[in-house]
Formats: structure tokens, sequence, C-alpha cells
């Protein structure tokens, strides 16, 4: 797990939520096996979520964001190494068999993905789908009651009772998504992972469903982390946002603190990358995400960060707790603590890494 330390300063009483959370992660780690090597797509992770909470999951693309939503719910494909902790109801879900996860997914975990025409069955019915969805989790239902949940589910995600004996293509894409969002939440999981779920989505639509997953949270305090690009759904629709670069969180806290006062210069640089009408020019992260085969030293962002220091090339930077109740790993906060730079890095650590490389060359010059 990564070192965790906490800033010098007690974080004010009163801001800690004391609702205990209904998923807890940590240490999390998913690596795919490559002939290359393995690729950290996930490499030692650490969140909670609460009832009726929604954590947005954010990064560019690569960072690991889906890998992460798929591997807390035991879902990661074939192939790839899951180690560390899932903590859900008391349980580690990492230690579960396939078969375990597999009771629990439905009830208890959902998953709502972007494509929902390879996830529905083309040769059946809506109606057919709620029935097998319903009837597999809750084989007590009578017939009228699968209707009567099916029905509410989909009047919930604005589906008229008049299509549900209609087939998958007779519906329009957006459609389609509501449904299957629908057939995710039929079962009133604790928890969901939605990924990317208004992609490809026109914004009223997109609107309606972010109003659904408030809604959902609020009637049924179903815990909720949605991954998306759009940093205005995390503003609007997310209680704390979680941003990844890289195959680790750098930062996380409440999503309006976050975006007011980001902290580590990963989430300023992509807040600065976001459009807005106020935007006088288009602003981008030079360089690239690196390769997770072999990710750099130190702080994975610090060959694009415009405020490395040396440290930061050099030895990894611990989560610090900030007064604010965010999270930030990143040296500019850690080097405050005292003891928290290795003694070997005490006396260059702090120069800028630029200015520090230009000096080793001029004194080999
Ligand atoms: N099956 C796989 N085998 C090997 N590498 C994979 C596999 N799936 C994903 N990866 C790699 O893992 C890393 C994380 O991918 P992931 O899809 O989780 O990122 P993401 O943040 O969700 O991206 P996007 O926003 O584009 O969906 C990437 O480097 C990707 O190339």
């Amino acid at each position: 797990m990564s070192a965790h330390v906490t800033s010098p300063e007690p974080a004010p009483a009163g801001t800690a939520d004391t609702s205990r959370p209904v998923l807890s992660v940590r240490d999390l780690r998913v690596w795919y096996g490559t002939p290359r090597g393995p690729v950290r797509a996930v490499d030692s992770v650490d969140f909670d979520v609460r009832p009726g909470e929604t954590l947005g999951l954010v990064g560019e693309s690569g960072c690991g964001k889906s890998t992460l939503g798929r591997g807390v719910l035991g879902l990661a494909p074939e192939g790839a190494a899951v180690d560390g902790e899932v903590n859900f109801r008391g349980t580690n879900l990492v230690s579960l068999s396939k078969k375990q996860l597999q009771e629990l997914r439905g009830p208890e975990l959902g998953l709502i993905f972007q494509e929902p025409m390879t996830r529905l069955n083309p040769l059946m019915r809506i109606s057919e789908h709620f029935a097998e969805t319903l009837k597999t989790h809750e084989p007590g239902l009578t017939k009228d009651q699968v209707r009567e949940r099916a029905l509410e589910a989909l009047r919930g995600m604005g589906i008229p009772p008049s299509r549900y004996h209609n087939y998958p293509h007779e519906f329009s894409g957006g459609m389609r998504q509501r449904i299957m969002i629908a057939l995710a939440l039929v079962l009133r999981p604790a928890f969901v992972v939605a990924d990317e779920p208004t992609t490809a989505l026109d914004v009223l639509v997109e609107a309606q469903i972010i109003r659904i997953l408030a809604d959902l949270r609020r009637n049924f305090d179903t815990a909720l982390v949605l991954i998306t690009h759009n940093l205005g759904i995390v503003a609007e629709a997310c209680d704390r946002v979680a941003v990844m670069y890289a195959g680790r969180i750098v930062e996380q806290g409440d999503a309006r603190e976050v975006f007011a006062r980001p902290q580590h210069p990963y989430t300023q640089e992509l807040l600065r990358s976001t459009i807005s009408l106020s935007t006088t020019g288009l602003h981008y992260i030079p360089g690239a995400p690196p390769d997770l085969v072999e990710p750099p030293t130190g702080c994975r962002f610090h060959p694009r960060c415009p405020k490395a220091m040396k440290v930061c090339a050099a030895v990894e930077p611990p989560d610090v707790l900030l007064n604010s109740g965010s999270t930030s790993a990143c040296w500019h906060q850690a080097q405050n603590i005292a003891g928290a730079i290795p003694p070997e890095h005490a006396t260059d650590g702090r120069e800028p890494l630029a200015l520090a490389e230009e000096i080793s060359v001029a004194d080999e010059a």
C-alpha cells in the first residue's frame, strides 16, 4: 500500500463522514500479463464509497479507470492478476470464487457499461431480459411481480410500458442505454459502477441519466462509482472525486473542493485542459501518459509536471491527508512533513527538476 501520512495540522473537527463505507478498497492492483511484462493498469489504489455517495473517477484515456471499475467487481478479464482488498460488507471480494461473485452481482453489485447493444440479447424482448434477471436473483417472484418491478424500473428511465415487449433493435441508442441501466438497477444493488454511462448520448439524455442516478442514491442509498471523461458531470453529479494518473489515484476529495482548489499538479493541468465558456485558449498537458509496463520512477507524473522537483523523479510521493479532507500524492504537499523526504534527497530534493538536471550537466562539463 502506498504510504499515507497526515499533514502537520489536524483536519477541522466535524468534517469527517461517520457513516461506514459500503465498499472499501485497499492496495488494489490489477496487472495485465503481456509479452513485454505486466501492464500495471491499477497499481496500489485505495478508496472508500459510502451508502448514497457518488464517487467520480476521472483521468486521461488509458490511466486505468475501467480496469479499476471492473477489478472492484471481480470482472477483470482472464489473464489479469488482481491483488489487494475490496471489502464489501465484511467480505474481501478479491478472495471470492467466480461463482460467489456471480451470486453477489446483480442483487448487491451492479455494472453499467457503455455499449448497451453488446450487452442486450438482440433475440430477446425487453420483458424477457427483465424476467431472466429478476428470476435468477429473486426466484420467489410471481410473474405479475416481475412485470410490476420491471415496469417500475422502466418508468423511472422514461420508457413507456407500451414498449415492454419490444426487441432491443426497436429502440434508439439512448433508450437502449436507459434500458441497460434499468436492468442493472431493477435489483436495487448496494453498489454500482457506471462506466461512461452517457458517452455517445445527446446532452438531454445525458442529463436525464444523471438525474436518474441521483434519484437512485436518494431513494435506495445506492453507492456509485461514476467513470467519466466529462468533468462537468462530476461537478454536477458527484459528491467526491478521485483523479487517476497512470494506474494510481493522485488526488481524491470532496468534488467541489477539488475543483475549486486542486492540489495535485496533474489535477490542476487536467482542469485547465477542460473547455468552458470562459476558456480563452486551448490548454493541453504536454507529453503523453507513460508506458504502464515501465512507468517512470518516483512520481509517475514527474516527466510532464511543470512543478517537478528533484525528489519527484527519485522517490514516490506518499498520500498526504490535507486539512480540507482531500488526499494528494505530491511532494509539494509531502515535503512539509518532517522526515518525509529521505535523507539522501534532503539537501537538493526541493530543487526544480529541470534546474537540477541542468546543474548536473554543467557539473559534468
Ligand atoms: N486486456 C488488456 N491487456 C493488456 N493491457 C490492457 C488490457 N486492457 C487494458 N489494458 C491497458 O491497461 C491500461 C488501462 O486501460 P483502461 O481501459 O483501464 O483505461 P481507461 O482509463 O479506462 O481508458 P479510457 O478512458 O480510454 O476508457 C491501458 O494502458 C490499456 O492499454
